[in-house]
C-alpha cells in the first residue's frame, strides 16, 4: 500500500506542509530536529469545531458501519450537505474511500497502540482512529493537524471522554510513517498475510486473486491486480444508440471533443477525466451514460455472432439495466426482442428507466425471479446470465466492499448461481448461446462454475469467448485478447478473465455456451 498524495489544503487551523516539511522519499516527514511535530496543547483546551471535510468523511464511515450504507453512494450527498468546495469535496473523498480501502491494515495498526480490543472502543471513536490514520500515514497532511483535527472531531461528535485516547494513540500511530509500520508488522509473516496486509486486503481475496491470475495465466502478476485495486477507477462512458436527440454515438463524441478520451479498446466507449458529468450533452436525455468498458465489451459481445431475424434474448439478472440497455439497443437495430428480467422491483423499475430512450417495441422489462423465467413458456435465442456475485471484481469502486464480503457469502451466491444457470438452460432454444457473466474473478464463482455446468447439461458446449471479444476490439483491444497468457486447463482457455491491472477494466469473467441441437 503506497502513500498516497492528496494536493495541500488548508483546514482552517493548519495548514499542509510546506517544501520543508515534505514527507522524503520513505513517507517520513522532514521536521527540524527529526522529531514529528505535535500540538504542545492538551486535547481538551484545543478547538471544538469539526473541519467540515473531515466530517463528511466521518458521517460516511457512520453510515457504512451502521446502515451497511455504500460509500459511493452516501458520499456525494454527503458533500452536497455540507456544502463542501471543489478542494474541500476532493479531500473528503480521498480521506473516505482512502481509509476505507485500508481499513484492515488501519486496524492492525491501531492494534498495537490501544491498549484494549478494537471491538471495545466505541464505534465513532474507532471510526475517527481510522480517519487520523490515514491523515497520518497515507496523506499529505501533516502529523499536527491529523491529531488535532482527529480530536475536534471527536470532541464534537462523540464528547470529550475519548479525545485524550485519541490523541494518545494517533501520536504513536505518528511516530513511523507507513511504510515502517508494514515492514515491522510483516516481519514474521508468510509471503500471502505479508501481501494482505501491505495491499490491505483480505487474505481469502489475496487467495483467490492469486490462484485465479494463475489458471488465466498471470501469476506473476498479483501486486500489480492488488495495487490496481487500491487505485482510482477511471470513469468510463458510454453512448447507447438510441433514437434520442443527441444520438447515444453523437452525445459520446461531444463528449470526447470536450476533454474525454475515445476507447482504444472499443467502439462506443470513452474514458471521462475531470469535470462534471452531469453537465455532457446526452446525459439528461439518458443515452450518454458511465459504464465500465469491460462490462459493455462483454454485453456488445453477446449481439456480435450474426443475429437471425426474429430472435429473442433474455437479460436474467437485469437490474439496474447497464448490460440491457446496449443489448436493448442492439436488439432495436437488428430489430429483435429483448425481455429482461430483475426480481427487486426498484431495480426493475431502474431497468425500465435505463431502456426508456429506446424503441420499446423491441424491449419488455419483466419483474420476477430468475427462476421462474420458464413460466414465459418461450424458449431465447441468446440469454445474458449476469449472475449476482461477490462484487470482487469492482473492488476500487466499492472502497468498503473487501471487508464486508466474507467467504462465507460465497456458498449461498454461488448455489444461486447454478440455479440461475439452470434455469436459463432450460428456456435456452436450440442452437441458442448463453452467456455466463459475473464482476468477480473468484474460481469458484467462475470456472469452477462453469465446468460444474458442463456436468449437469451434456448439452451445453464451451465456446472460446475471446473470439467474439477479439471480433468487435479496435486493434489495442484485440492485441490484449491476442497476447494473453496461456491459461491453465481448457476451460479457463476459453473463458474471458478481464482485469484492472491490464485492461483497465473491472475483473469480469465472461464464459459463452451454446446450446447443441439435438
Ligand atoms: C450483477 S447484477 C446485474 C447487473 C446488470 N446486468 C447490469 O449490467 O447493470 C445482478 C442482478 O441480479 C439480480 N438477482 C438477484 N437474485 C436474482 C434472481 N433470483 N433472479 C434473477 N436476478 C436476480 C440482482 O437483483 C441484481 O440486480
Amino acid at each position: 500500500m503506497a502513500p498516497r498524495p492528496a494536493r495541500g489544503r488548508t483546514t482552517g487551523r493548519s495548514t499542509v506542509s510546506d517544501g520543508s516539511q515534505r514527507r522524503n522519499e520513505k513517507g517520513r516527514q522532514r521536521h527540524r530536529g527529526g522529531h514529528r511535530q505535535f500540538s504542545q496543547s492538551a486535547p481538551s483546551r484545543r478547538t471544538r469545531r469539526s473541519d467540515p471535510a473531515r466530517l463528511t468523511a466521518f458521517r460516511v464511515l457512520r453510515a457504512v458501519a451502521l446502515d451497511d450504507a455504500y460509500a459511493n453512494l452516501v458520499l456525494p450527498t454527503e458533500i452536497r450537505h455540507a456544502k463542501l468546495d471543489k478542494r474541500d469535496a476532493a479531500f473528503a473523498t480521498e480521506l473516505t474511500y482512502g481509509t476505507l480501502r485500508a481499513q484492515g491494515t488501519y486496524d492492525t495498526i491501531l492494534r498495537q497502540n490501544v491498549d484494549r480490543e478494537l471491538e471495545q472502543l466505541d464505534p465513532p471513536v474507532l471510526n475517527a482512529l481510522r480517519l487520523g490514520t490515514h491523515q497520518l500515514l497515507a496523506m499529505r497532511v501533516d502529523d499536527h493537524a491529523a491529531v488535532n483535527e482527529t480530536v475536534a472531531l471527536v470532541r464534537d461528535q462523540v464528547g470529550a471522554g475519548p479525545s485524550g485516547l485519541v490523541n494518545a494513540v494517533l501520536r504513536k500511530v505518528g511516530a513511523k510513517p507507513l511504510q515502517e509500520w508494514l515492514d515491522d508488522l510483516t516481519a514474521d509473516l508468510g509471503d500471502l498475510e505479508a501481501l494482505a496486509l501491505r495491499h490491505a486486503h483480505p487474505r481469502w481475496i489475496v487467495r483467490a486473486m492469486r490462484q485465479s491470475l494463475k489458471l488465466h495465466g498471470y501469476e506473476d502478476q498479483l501486486v500489480e491486480l492488488l495495487e490496481a485495486d487500491n487505485a482510482a477507477p477511471e470513469v468510463h462512458l458510454v453512448g447507447i444508440p438510441a433514437g434520442a436527440e443527441p444520438s447515444g454515438p453523437e452525445a459520446l463524441q461531444l463528449a470526447i471533443e470536450s476533454g474525454a478520451v475515445g476507447s482504444e479498446l472499443i467502439d462506443g466507449a470513452a474514458v471521462f477525466r475531470g469535470g462534471d458529468i452531469g453537465r455532457l450533452s446526452g446525459v439528461r436525455e439518458n443515452v450518454l451514460r458511465v459504464q465500465d468498458i469491460g462490462s459493455q465489451w462483454i454485453a456488445r459481445a453477446l449481439a456480435e455472432p450474426a443475429v437471425a431475424p426474429g430472435e429473442k434474448w433474455l437479460d436474467l439478472c437485469a437490474g439496474p439495466g447497464g448490460k440491457a440497455a446496449l443489448l436493448a439497443s442492439l436488439a432495436a437495430d437488428y430489430e429483435v426482442h429483448l425481455t429482461a428480467n430483475e426480481p427487486a422491483p426498484h431495480r426493475a423499475e431502474l431497468v425500465r428507466k435505463a431502456l426508456q430512450p429506446i424503441n420499446s417495441d423491441f424491449w419488455e422489462v419483466r419483474t420476477g425471479d430468475g427462476q421462474s423465467i420458464g413460466e414465459l413458456g418461450q424458449t431465447f435465442d441468446r440469454i445474458i446470465v449476469d449472475a449476482p456475485c461477490t462484487g470482487l471484481g469492482a473492488l476500487r469502486r466499492r472502497p468498503e466492499s473487501r471487508w464486508r464480503r466474507q467467504p462465507g457469502d460465497l456458498a449461498q451466491l454461488t448455489i444461486l448461481q447454478a440455479e440461475l444457470i439452470d434455469s436459463a438452460a432450460a428456456v435456452l432454444a436450440d442452437d441458442g448461446l448463453l452467456a455466463y457473466v459475473t464482476c468477480s474473478p473468484h474460481p469458484a464463482e467462475t470456472l469452477v462454475q462453469v465446468e460444474d455446468t458442463l456436468k449437469r447439461h451434456p448439452e451445453l458446449e464451451l465456446l472460446d469467448a475471446h473470439v467474439l471479444m477479439e471480433d468487435l476490439a479496435l486493434p489495442a483491444g484485440a492485441d490484449l485478447i491476442q497476447k494473453r497468457p496461456a491459461a491453465t486447463g481448457e476451460t479457463a482457455a476459453k473463458c474471458v478473465q478481464l482485469w484492472p491491472h491490464t485492461h483497465g477494466t473491472d475483473a469480469m469473467f465472461f464464459a459463452l455456451l451454446r446450446k447443441e441441437a439435438p
